[in-house]
This record gives C-alpha cells, sequence and structure tokens, in this order.
C-alpha cells in the first residue's frame, strides 16, 4: 500500500513569500529586531511559536503572547495572499488521479487550523484528504517527524509506504527523521539547500512533472 502526505505552505500552494513578508514585518516593525530576507527565510519553518523562539529566544514571550503574534501575522498572509490563491500547477490533476486510483492522502503541516481550512476550503479540495494534521496537532514540529508519522497512523499505513511532498529541508528532514523519502517541490529552496539529506527521490518545479504523474 502506498500513501502520500503533503506539506502545504509552499508545497500545495505557492505562498511561501507571503509567510515571509508577514514574518517580516512581525519581527522587524512590531517587535523590533533587525532580520533580513535570508534570515527569515532560513528560520520559517515549523510551529509560529517555535519561529519566535528561534528568533528572539525563549523567555521572551508569553504563549498568550506568542499566540497573538501569531494570528497577527496569519491575518496578514491571509489577507495579501487571498488573490494570488492557487493549487500549484498540476496539482489538481494529481489529486484527482491519485483519488481515483485510491492513494490514501493527508496532509502534515506546521500551519495552525485557519491557514490550513484557509486553503483547503477556497480550492475545494478537503475532500481528497483523509487526515489533516496542524500546528496544533503536534507537540513538536518539523523537523520533529510527528507532523508526518501522525497522518501516517491516522491513515494506517507504515512510514515507508509513505511519499511526502515537501518544499524546505527542515521539512524533509522530519520526512527522514519520519522513515520516510520526499519528493521536493523547489518553489522555495534551491536544489543545494537540500544537499545533507538522503531521503529525496526527485525535485521537481511543480506537478506536471514526469516523475511525479509516474507516482499514480
Ligand atoms: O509546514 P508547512 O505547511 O510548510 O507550513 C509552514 C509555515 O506555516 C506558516 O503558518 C508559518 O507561519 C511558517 O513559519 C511556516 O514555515
Amino acid at each position: 500500500m502506498k500513501a502520500f502526505i503533503f506539506d502545504l505552505n509552499g508545497t500545495m500552494v505557492n505562498d511561501m513569500p507571503y509567510h515571509a513578508a508577514a514574518w517580516k514585518r512581525v519581527a522587524n516593525e512590531v517587535l523590533g529586531g533587525n532580520f533580513t530576507d535570508e534570515q527569515i527565510k532560513q528560520n520559517m519553518y515549523g510551529k509560529n511559536a517555535e519561529v519566535l523562539v528561534r528568533l528572539f529566544g525563549s523567555g521572551k514571550f508569553s504563549p498568550e503572547e506568542m499566540d497573538k503574534l501569531s494570528e497577527d501575522k496569519e491575518e496578514q498572509y491571509r489577507r495579501e495572499f487571498i488573490s494570488e490563491l492557487a493549487l500549484l500547477p498540476g496539482l489538481a490533476e494529481f489529486l484527482e488521479r491519485a483519488h481515483q486510483a485510491g492513494i490514501p492522502m493527508a496532509i502534515g503541516s506546521a500551519a495552525i487550523p485557519s491557514n490550513i481550512d484557509f486553503v483547503l476550503d477556497n480550492l475545494n479540495i478537503r475532500h481528497y484528504f483523509k487526515a489533516i494534521v496542524s500546528a496544533h496537532d503536534v507537540t513538536h514540529s518539523k523537523p520533529d517527524p510527528e507532523s508526518f508519522t501522525k497522518p501516517a497512523a491516522l491513515l494506517g499505513v507504515k512510514p515507508e509506504d509513505c511519499i511526502v511532498f515537501e518544499d524546505v529541508p527542515k521539512g524533509a528532514e522530519a520526512a527522514r527523521n519520519a522513515g520516510m523519502k520526499a519528493v521536493i517541490l523547489t518553489t522555495t529552496h534551491p536544489v543545494e539547500d537540500f544537499d545533507a539529506l538522503d531521503n529525496i527521490l526527485h525535485f521537481a518545479g511543480d506537478f506536471n512533472d514526469d516523475y511525479i504523474k509516474a507516482l499514480v
């Protein structure tokens, strides 16, 4: 049995520049930091509270403050990205073909539930996924494996039978830590950023890629 687990941001939708812009405003304008675009990009993975701790150190904000900063950041992201909201090229067809072929599919994302709902419901694709694991469903997010082991368990498939679709190195590392191979969408990071990882099956620009199409 084979199963597909999709990361959401940057993998299903090409939205990481919008996350980066929203993080940069919160980190620099709201919180007085002085982070470069590259620093934001390299630290922008995992749960929002984990990003804030990586940038500002632990103990600087209470959980309530981090929740508020997170909501503020996600509101900006949704407001600015909605006019561009679309699946990556070829993904609509790939999801439909995989669904017809009976391949179980899940989402393993570091995003909060409201951001996942924003994508799935605006694009009417929720019915393809038998399991959805968000930031709220795991103790530690990527590169911890739980964002992928949990959806695999909910689908009832073994880790070695799952293929993860990801776009960031820390997500691919989470797949490796879960015992899973990954296909990388190069929306966000160049191929060389994944050099340290030995679980990458393939790099593709989008889902019209021949290797990806042949997975179904
Ligand atoms: O795990 P996913 O779906 O790529 O989501 C990751 C992103 O989710 C966003 O909500 C966070 O604010 C980002 O910092 C994070 O990188």
